[in-house]
């Protein structure tokens, strides 16, 4: 494994830094991301939360540099992603998302992408790795190298996908709900790895889903996100509610003084549950006003794909 970074120049600068972060798709009338701002420390793990269509996979996308935003509005590693690509290049960044193909041809790895190879081919196909990582994430993640890709399950494809996401020492890692696919010893060892290579190499993770198990004690930090805005952020001691989940310290410092702590699905089911009930009686209020569903909500942008269509149709 890769040694500790502590001492480098870039120590004090946060892993992730958004300052009021917009951000439109084309054609829609104003901005989905709407003045987001977020920073998390070097060795965060911030968990990424919020109902679906929220906008969780757009910030993540736009972390990761996939889209167009003013160079200082996003910053990784004090680097602006979009306009910087050695940052992915160098896999200083990984963004690993739902779609593995997308992400693998991101990473800019130049692995053959075609043809029916095995699993061993693509991951020892990645230059400049070390050999001891390399083994360590096999292992991990239990791979049989032999395994030709397209006779893979979709659980063991996504653990090659994780494997060629993790082989170089990432500074800063996007997790865009990985985990689905994967059994619940894999998805623990997992999540383990990702607490070590936090603690141990000061890495950042900001970690998208919507899998609440295993996670309570993990997380440093939480991020919750509405329609596009950001209603809570912070360390985990500081936003309410979360500062009572079972596993910080905070909810032990609770449960001594009599409150039980709780589970991070339920604090996250209230959550969730208070956003609806609000829409609910906004739409209610708005009815009653004689006033109609707004541009915004009723007029939905066509969707654009990121990579153009001929990359897109392969593995799955
Ligand atoms: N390429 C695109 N073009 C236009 N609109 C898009 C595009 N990608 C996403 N959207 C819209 O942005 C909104 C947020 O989507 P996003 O995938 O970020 O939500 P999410 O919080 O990740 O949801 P989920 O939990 O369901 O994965 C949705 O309304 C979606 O339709």
């Amino acid at each position: 494994m890769e040694a500790s970074t502590s001492g480098s120049a870039t120590d004090n600068v946060p892993g992730i830094h958004l300052a009021s972060v917009n951000f439109s798709w084309p054609g829609a009338s104003g901005p989905f991301i709407k003045s987001i701002s977020l920073e998390l420390p070097r060795g965060s793990r911030c968990l990424l939360i919020g109902a679906n269509g929220a906008g969780k996979t757009s910030l993540l996308q736009l972390v990761a540099g996939k889209y167009m935003v003013s160079p200082d509005a996003i910053r990784v590693l004090g680097r602006p992603p979009f306009h910087d690509m050695q940052l992915t290049c160098s896999g200083q960044l990984s963004y690993l998302g739902t779609s593995w193909r997308k992400d693998v041809a991101f990473a800019g790895y130049g692995v053959p992408l075609q043809g029916d190879i095995s699993a061993g081919k693509m991951i020892f196909g990645v230059d400049g790795v070390d050999p001891s990582r390399r083994a360590a994430l096999i292992e991990l993640l239990d791979i049989d190298l032999y395994q030709r890709i397209t006779t893979m399950s979709d659980g063991q494809k996504r653990r090659v996908q994780i494997c060629m996401g993790l082989l170089k020492p990432y500074q800063v890692l996007l997790l865009d709900e990985i985990t689905v696919d994967l059994d619940v010893v894999g998805r623990l060892r997992l999540l383990e790895f990702f607490r070590q290579e936090s603690d141990q190499r000061g890495a950042t993770i900001l970690y998208a889903t919507h899998i609440f198990d295993g996670l309570e004690g993990w997380l440093t930090h939480v991020a919750y996100m509405e329609d596009g805005s950001m209603k809570r952020s912070g360390p985990v001691a500081s936003v309410e509610g979360a500062a009572e989940v079972v596993g910080t310290s905070v909810a032990a410092a609770a449960a001594t003084a009599g409150g039980p702590p709780k589970k991070l699905l339920h604090v996250v089911e209230e959550w969730l549950r208070t956003e609806k009930e609000t829409r609910l009686d906004k739409q209610a209020a708005d009815k009653a006003a004689g006033l109609g569903p707004s541009e915004e909500t009723s007029v939905k942008p066509q969707r654009t794909p990121f990579m153009p269509s001929k990359h897109l149709a392969f593995f799955r």
